[in-house]
């Protein structure tokens, strides 16, 4: 059950967010609830209940996890590349969450530059978790610029609309059976990473459905057990819908009373 990105084995199939908690004590406990083992930061974006700085980043090193720092909010090679850099001073890792924001009203990724900033990063020595669309011909192009693991979005980012092409993300399962794929952004309930994890998905980033929920922790632990249930749904063998009935109790003989 255990799921291996660029040489880190973890057991939790869950990627949490930590921006936009109500409050640090929030953020906390919705990581413990979870189980999960790796949390994305922001460099640029608000933090949880107005830490901001050196109060933030402290409280992240002390949850324990592998920190799996983003570009959120760039909008340029350049920006992406210089955020990327800072984040592995300050976390001392060479993992990045690559985030190139193209759209303004669906924060959709500029594909483009996404390309030529993982191959700038790869070249560097990071290791790259690219936000994607979910086309396979960029997710071609992002694994020859060295990406070992792809994040096709399923929806706008904070949309909690959830998945919105399955046919586009079934392919991508099935174009690239061996690449971990984390489905990223735009999750809004638990029933929706059931779904991405029955479709054979490796892990599910989400940030919102738990920071903007009532009770972020109760929802943190809702979605930890709906990523389990679709994995051990997917890896039990799912049977295919059918147009027509099939007994479930097949008939043998006649019945005594017949
Ligand atoms: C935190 C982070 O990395 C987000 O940019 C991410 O894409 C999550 O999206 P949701 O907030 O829609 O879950």
């Amino acid at each position: 059950m255990a799921l291996t990105l660029y040489g880190t084995t973890v057991c939790s199939r869950l990627l949490l967010g930590t921006a936009r908690y109500p409050s640090p004590q929030d953020l906390s406990a919705a990581v413990r609830q979870s189980g999960t083992e790796i949390v994305t930061v922001s460099l640029r974006r608000e933090t949880a209940g107005g830490r901001t700085g050196g109060a933030f980043f402290e409280l992240i090193r002390e949850l324990g996890v592998h920190v799996l720092p983003n570009t959120a909010g760039c909008h340029t090679v350049s920006e992406a590349v210089l955020t990327a850099k800072m984040a592995r001073d300050l976390f001392r890792t060479n993992w990045i969450k690559l985030e190139l924001i193209g759209h303004q009203d669906t924060l959709q990724p500029d594909v483009f530059q996404l390309v030529e900033a993982a191959k700038i990063l790869s070249d560097d020595g990071f290791e790259v978790f690219p936000y994607t669309t979910d086309d396979l011909v960029v997710g071609e192009r992002l694994l020859r610029a060295g990406c070992q693991v792809l994040m096709p979005w399923c929806a706008p980012i904070g949309s909690a609309m959830g998945p919105q092409n399955i046919p586009a993300l079934r392919s991508m399962r099935a174009e690239f059976p061996e690449v971990p794929l984390i489905v990223d952004a735009g999750m809004g309930r638990p029933s929706h990473a059931t779904t991405m994890m029955e479709l054979g998905y490796d892990a599910v980033l989400l940030n919102t459905a738990v920071s903007g929920a009532g009770d972020p922790a109760t929802m943190a632990r809702a979605f930890a057990l709906a990523i389990e249930a679709g994995k051990l749904g997917h890896d039990a063998g799912l049977l295919e819908p059918r147009d027509m009935a099939v007994p479930s109790t097949p008939l043998i003989g006649k019945g005594v009373f017949a």
